[in-house]
Order: C-alpha cells, then structure tokens, then sequence
C-alpha cells in the first residue's frame, strides 16, 4: 500500500502552545499517516520538539486537540499513550546490561522469563545487536547505545515511535549509517515514526513526508522531492539546501502559462506548478538549484544560455561551485558542477557562459 492510502495515525486540529505570553505553536492542522516516516524539521526554536512532545504526551496543549489513532489524547497521561520515545540523550542505564536495558520496560508486564529472553532477542535482532545481551551498557560505543535506546522502545510495540534527534550525537559516518538502518528498520516494523531534526539531508534522505516548521507554524508539508523541486517559499527554499534567487517580472500570465522576465536570464515560459507558493508581499523572484544550470565549455552549445563572470570558485573533491556574476545583476549565483576528469578549470574573473533550464525554476511571488 502506498503511504498516500494508508490511515490517519495522528491528526493536529489546530493545535496552540502558550508558555506563558510565548507562542510557541501557532495552529499546527496536520495528518500523519499509519506507517509514514514523517520528519519535523526546521531551525532552532520553531517549536518542532513541543509539537513532538504534544503527541507524547508530555506538553499540554493551550488549545485544539491532538487524535491518535482516531481518539482524542485530552486527558491521556503519557504512560497510557500507544507512542513511545527515543530521545536525544540516549537515557541507557550504564550499570545495567544491555539485554536489562532492553528488557526494562516490559518489567511491569511481568512476562514468564522465556518470554522476556524472547521478547529482548528479537528486538535486539532487529536493531542489529544479537548476541550482545550480557554486555555491560557502558561498554558500548555512541553507535550501539543508540542502538539499544531503539530495542528498549520498539519492545513495547508502540503504535508510534517518536524519535527527538537521535543521531545528533554521532559522527558523521555513524551518522549516515544509523540513518540508512532506521530507514530499513522502519519497513520492517512498519511503524509510524516521526523524527525531530533541524538537519535538512537527514529529513530529505530518511523521510516520506516532512513538515517544515518556521516560528510555531508549518510553512511547508510534502514529500522530499516536492520539497527540494516545488518549494512555496523563499524561506522554504532557502532553509532545504541552497537556492539561487534572482529579481523577476510577471510579464503575462494566462491559460498557457506564466512568461516572466528574469534579471540575468531573460525572458521565459512557466507553468502553473513552477509557481507553487501564494502570492505574497511586494515583487517577485524567480529561484533555481545550483545543479540545474552548468558552465559551457568552448564548443558546447545549449538551448537556454546566459553570460557571466566567476566571482569564486570552491573545490570540494567531487564537486566544484562556481559563483558567477550574471551580467545585469548583482548578487552572484551558485553553479554546482560535477568534476569529470579533464574539465578545463575556470578562474576568477574568467568569463562564463552559462546554461539554464526554465523548468527549472521556481517563482515566488
Ligand atoms: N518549558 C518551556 N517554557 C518556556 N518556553 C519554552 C519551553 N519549552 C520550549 N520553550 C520555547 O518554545 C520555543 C520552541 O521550543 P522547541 O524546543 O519546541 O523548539 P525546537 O524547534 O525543538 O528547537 P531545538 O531544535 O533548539 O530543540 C522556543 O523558543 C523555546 O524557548
């Protein structure tokens, strides 16, 4: 099933959080579907960790009402709620053992002995850590602390695991591979996860749908790619990677589309979905990856090209940015390039020719 047909899990009617005169969620109106891996994702701040915190159970809410599974969580203590948390700060008990650890919050379910030794080796299986039972918590690294934070949470079978940052303790490396795992882990648990994050890649590598939060709101809500491709914002735009902007004009805008004259680039044709935001404020700009337009070399030719001259050049191994300067503005733009063995290198303060795609761009107005 895809995730577009599956059930609600968990819906936000309006939700407001006052910590005293502070507005911290300002009409959060959302669902989150059974079995997506839906990630909260914005800047310090924007309230991502309360409106998680709110399903736990552990923030009430000022107004509105948070469903879980079709019921209304009014009055739901934490510890009768079908959600369970990893937090940032692995709370592992070091003197325990790992199994222990993982055993700790079925201790109240008071299960036959076989049952709970079945019960912990299955959960430690899956978060890849068999065999590792009698080890003494505080003999394991970053990685598999983590790891055990997970078993210790996915043993109780919640219907929700909420995660807060998890893998923001880690290195990089250990980073990228605790991310792919928890997206496999997921599939085969099939349980709703929501993950806090203010890291854009690890939202855009590991999640079904993101909600983008700015200030106590959600200013985006969709898939990774309509994200990255159709953002209706410039902030939106600006916060998921790394968008070049230009100063724009709406020159007509009718059934066959929106023509629209680019400082830099010239006129061009959109349609309807290149323009995805409301229209909004005073002026309009027109936005494009840094991917999505290259530098031509002697020879090359392209359908769309415009003139510049490098302002800066960045080499980063694979990749190289160039900031050009297009001519007729001022701000330089960013053209991420692929380094191909035996590319001719452009200097600063070469002149450019540059080739760019309108269905690339994106219109903020
Ligand atoms: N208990 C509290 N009392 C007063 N203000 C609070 C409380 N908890 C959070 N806030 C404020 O509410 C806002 C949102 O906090 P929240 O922790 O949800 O942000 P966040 O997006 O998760 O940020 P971070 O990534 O830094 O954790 C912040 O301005 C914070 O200072």
């Amino acid at each position: 099933m895809t995730v577009a047909a599956k059930p609600t899990m968990i819906e936000f009617r309006d939700v407001h959080k006052y910590y005293g005169d502070y507005h911290a969620l300002r009409g959060i109106t959302a669902t989150i579907r059974a079995g997506e891996f839906f990630s909260l994702l914005g800047p310090s701040g924007c309230g991502k960790t309360t409106l998680l915190r709110t399903i736990a159970g552990f923030e009430e809410i000022s107004s509105g009402a948070v469903m879980i599974d079709g019921r209304n969580m009014e009055g739901v203590p934490a510890n009768k709620r079908p959600t369970n948390m990893v937090f940032q700060s692995y709370a592992i008990f070091p003197h325990l053992t790992v199994a222990e650890n993982v055993g700790f919050g079925l201790r109240r379910a008071r299960l036959p002995k076989e049952e709970l030794t079945r019960r912990v080796g299955e959960a430690l299986e899956m978060v890849g850590l068999r065999g590792l039972g009698a080890r003494a918590a505080h003999a394991l690294s970053g990685g598999q602390r983590q790891r055990v934070a997970l078993a210790r949470a996915l043993i109780l079978k919640p219907k929700v695991l909420l995660l807060d940052e998890p893998l923001s303790a880690l290195d990089k490396k250990m980073r990228e591979q605790m991310q792919v795992e928890l997206i496999k882990l997921q599939r085969q648990v099939g349980i709703t996860f929501i993950l806090v994050t203010h890291d854009q890649e690890e939202a855009l590598v590991m999640s079904d749908r993101i909600a983008v939060m700015f200030e106590g709101e959600i200013a985006q809500l969709a898939d990774p790619e309509t994200l990255y491709r159709r953002p209706t914002s410039r902030k939106v735009a600006d916060f998921i990677g790394t968008m070049n902007f230009l100063s724009a004009r709406i020159l007509r805008e009718d059934a066959q589309g929106i023509e629209v004259e680019a400082q830099g680039l010239g006129r061009m044709l959109l349609d309807a979905s290149q323009a995805p935001g409301a229209a909004s404020g005073t002026g309009t700009t027109a936005g494009f990856r840094p991917e999505t337009a290259t530098i031509l070399f002697e020879g090359q030719k392209a359908e769309r090209e415009a003139m510049g001259t490098i302002d800066e050049v960045v080499y980063f191994g694979d990749m190289t940015y160039y900031d050009v300067r297009l001519d007729g503005t001022e701000a330089p733009i960013r053209i991420s390039m692929r380094n191909v063995f035996g590319r001719p290198v452009l200097d600063i303060g070469a002149r450019a020719r540059i080739a760019w795609s309108p269905g690339a761009v994106v219109l903020f107005r």
